[in-house]
């Protein structure tokens, strides 16, 4: 039964599509790209899979586009990482929630999709599945309403972004604007001491480059132990690291709790972008970590990321999304605990901006100077560009 006014458009049709190469897998990249050039990962346990996160399957998912038709014809999207398996749990198990249903029912099909999946869900695919359902059906309430996503959120708290890059060229970042330089972390635990003398030196030669006080932070990609992040922190200190992100499993919610405590004074913790959900962020919130960075098209898209945030809110801990473009930006413009946003540098050797999604969105808006006023287009203001091939892989 319909909870809206007669006049609520419904839901007519959920549609879910795969795109191959690049687009939001963004680590599906051929040729030489910085993002695949021996970075530290779990798997760098194994001598086999060090040199490519590639060679371990990295990008086995690549692209789901979600689109969402009402019954007036308006039609709405949302693009995330989970290909097709994300294409099956939308098709055949996730639709059923939103068909039929008023296009202003967020807060009922969230709950119906999470509650539905708790046997098999909880976190991962799944939870991307759920985000990229419910970023698109904001672009599509957006675009109905002709607002775009961040006046439905409440509207703009500052009149543009800041934004720091992550990428192999922090000194270009510097020259571009950016307010900081994120880089990869190449050598993890299993590389012993030379691996950790080669971090010290890459941030070293960094810090040269790019002087005093501009912010270099490191990503670790849930790389390392507690006891090789604490000696490195601590040896990072000199060369003046901002923060350092994700150096643990997701899971180490206790390894995370003891690195905050260990790591030099005035150097933040940072990790969130594979957790998911409120209850996952309620246990890293408790950790104490200085940042949390869920990626708004993992961890359960805008319905659930506003309740993450609020909670990160009270307990005085800043969230600073990872990645995801524009799905980001008309969040962290409305919010005054995310004081600016991640730019992910895609151009090959980060020594140019391109479009995070490239090339499959139209309009897709990008920082000059390192700052951007989010245009105020309905929804989310980006559309897919036609000349992208898409399959749609399963009907229901
Ligand atoms: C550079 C990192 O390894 C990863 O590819 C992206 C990421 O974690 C981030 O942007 O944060
Ligand atoms: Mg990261």
């Amino acid at each position: 039964m319909a909870t809206a006014s007669a006049t609520t458009p419904t839901i007519a049709q959920v549609r879910a599509y795969t795109v191959r190469g690049k687009g939001a897998d963004y680590h599906d990249q051929s040729g030489y790209h910085w993002i695949d050039d021996h970075i530290a990962t779990p798997m760098s346990i194994y001598p086999e899979y060090r040199r490519s996160r590639q060679s371990f399957g990295i990008n086995v998912l690549g692209t789901l586009v979600v689109e969402i038709e009402a019954d007036d014809g308006t039609v709405g999207f949302a693009v995330t990482t989970a290909g097709e398996i994300g294409a099956w749990i939308v098709e055949k198990h996730l639709a059923r929630f939103l068909e039929g249903r008023p296009v202003t029912d967020l807060e009922r099909i969230w709950d119906q999709m999470y509650r539905s999946t708790l046997y098999y869900g909880r976190r991962g695919v799944v939870l991307n599945a759920i985000s990229g359902v419910d970023l698109a059906l904001y672009d599509l309430l957006g675009r109905l309403r002709e607002e775009p996503v961040y006046a439905l959120l409440g509207g703009p708290v500052r009149d543009e972004l800041q934004f720091y890059a992550t990428g192999a060229r922090p000194d270009v970042a510097k020259e571009l604007g950016f307010i900081g330089g994120k880089m990869p972390l190449h050598h993890g635990p299993a590389e012993g001491e030379e691996g950790l003398r080669k971090n010290l030196d890459a941030l070293a030669d960094m810090r040269s480059r790019v002087g005093e006080g501009f912010w270099l932070m490191w990503d670790c990609w849930m790389s390392l132990d507690v006891d090789y992040a604490t000696r490195l922190a601590g040896r990072a200190a000199e060369y003046g690291l901002r923060w350092i992100e994700e150096a643990l499993i997701p899971d180490d919610y206790w390894g995370y709790a003891q690195l905050k405590r260990q790591v030099p004074a005035g150097m933040l913790v940072t990790t969130g972008e594979h957790e998911a959900t409120r209850w996952g962020f309620r246990q890293l919130l408790e950790t104490g970590i200085d940042i949390i960075q869920p990626d708004v098209g993992w961890c359960g898209g805008i319905t659930e990321l506003l309740k993450i945030s609020a909670m990160a809110d009270a307990h005085g801990t800043m969230v600073v999304p990872h990645g995801s473009s524009v799905y980001s930006y008309h969040f962290v413009v409305t919010r005054t605990n995310s004081p600016f946003a991640e730019f992910l540098m895609m151009h090959e050797t980060a020594e140019e901006i391109v479009p995070m999604f490239a090339p499959l969105l139209l309009g897709e808006p990008v920082p000059e100077n390192g700052r951007l006023r989010v245009p105020d287009t309905p929804g989310f203001g980006v559309e897919l560009n036609p000349e992208v091939e898409r399959t749609r892989p399963f009907t229901h």
